[in-house]
């Protein structure tokens, strides 16, 4: 298993971070196999993979079943876990509790808290604790009620001074690594320069340490809304419809069971078979 200090070697040598999400055993072992550094457990999967419009609705309970099937699929890859909306703002308590469950109950190599002024307490006593930490700076979709939209953060020069001293704060308190969501690029370059722990981007250009993206977004798996900053490297759809489109013909048309894929029994009575 990889530990978080061979991601701050990786920064050291100028070697990029590859971070995809995962949300089930299948899509885990296949970004495994694919030579993934990094897996996130987003709450992103409430929008591409349980139908809701916002992180908002996804449970600590949702996050634990779809961490505990990726850990099943991806055995030998570093798994951190998004602890979801109001799971770790309410008390220390219920922050510990949160992490805990992420980490005994479900098996995360790590949890990732979205924001600053609020989570650095937090991160410094989780981080004593023995928890490694990933920050979450820029857009920060849990908050998108408050920021009104998922748009592009920081791009002025007081809202950019605010990232960087912030995501200063977060290395400080103790996170292993921090994902810098929707920001221009020259914004994601000072963070990554002037930080010592990796800076993993999203939509904040090619200067980071690293590049993290939805897994649905960066195969083309489903109809979900896919904002600008996403490459599409592959169209997985198109195969899956068409598939599904022959096979429902060919049930429509009889053509499917063949014999091949179909059972026999020299025991039969001929009669139940209707003498056919
Ligand atoms: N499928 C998916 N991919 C993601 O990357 C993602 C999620 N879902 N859900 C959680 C958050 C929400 N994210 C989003 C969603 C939309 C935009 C978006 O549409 N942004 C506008 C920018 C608007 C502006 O210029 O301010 C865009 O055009 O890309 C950005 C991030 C990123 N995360
Ligand atoms: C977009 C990434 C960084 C995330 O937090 C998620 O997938 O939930
Ligand atoms: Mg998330």
């Amino acid at each position: 298993m990889k530990k978080t200090s061979s991601f701050l070697q990786m920064k050291q040598k100028g070697e990029k971070i590859a971070m995809m999400t995962a949300y089930d055993a299948p899509s885990a072992s296949l970004v495994e196999k694919a030579g993934i550094d990094m897996i996130l457990v987003g709450d992103s999967l409430g929008m591409v993979v349980l139908g809701y419009d916002s992180t908002i609705p996804v449970t600590l309970e949702d996050m634990i079943l779809h961490t505990k099937a990726v850990k099943r699929g991806a055995k030998d890859t570093f798994v951190v876990a998004d602890l979801p909306f109001l799971t770790y703002h309410a008390s220390l308590s219920q922050t510990f509790e949160s992490a805990k469950a992420m980490m005994q109950q479900a098996g995360a190599d790590a949890v990732k808290v979205e924001g600053a002024a609020g989570v650095v307490e937090s991160i410094r006593q989780l981080t004593n604790a023995g928890v490694p930490v990933m920050g979450h700076l820029g857009l920060t979709p849990q908050s998108v009620g408050v920021l009104g939209g998922y748009k592009v953060q920081g791009k002025d020069e007081e809202s950019a001074a605010q990232l960087l001293k912030d995501a200063k704060a977060l290395e400080h308190a103790g996170a292993f690594a921090l994902v810098i969501e929707c920001v221009p690029e020259q914004v994601g370059k000072v963070i990554s320069e002037q930080l010592n722990i990796p800076v993993i981007g999203i939509g904040a250009g090619v200067h980071t340490d690293g590049q993290v993206l939805v897994y649905h977004d960066a195969i083309g798996y489903g109809e979900a809304h896919v904002p600008k900053f996403v490459k599409r490297y592959a169209s997985v759809s198109d195969p899956i419809v068409t598939g599904v489109e022959t096979y429902v013909k060919e049930v429509k048309q009889s053509q499917f069971p063949t014999k091949e894929h179909s059972f026999f029994t020299k025991e039969t009575p001929l009669s139940l078979y209707g003498g056919k």
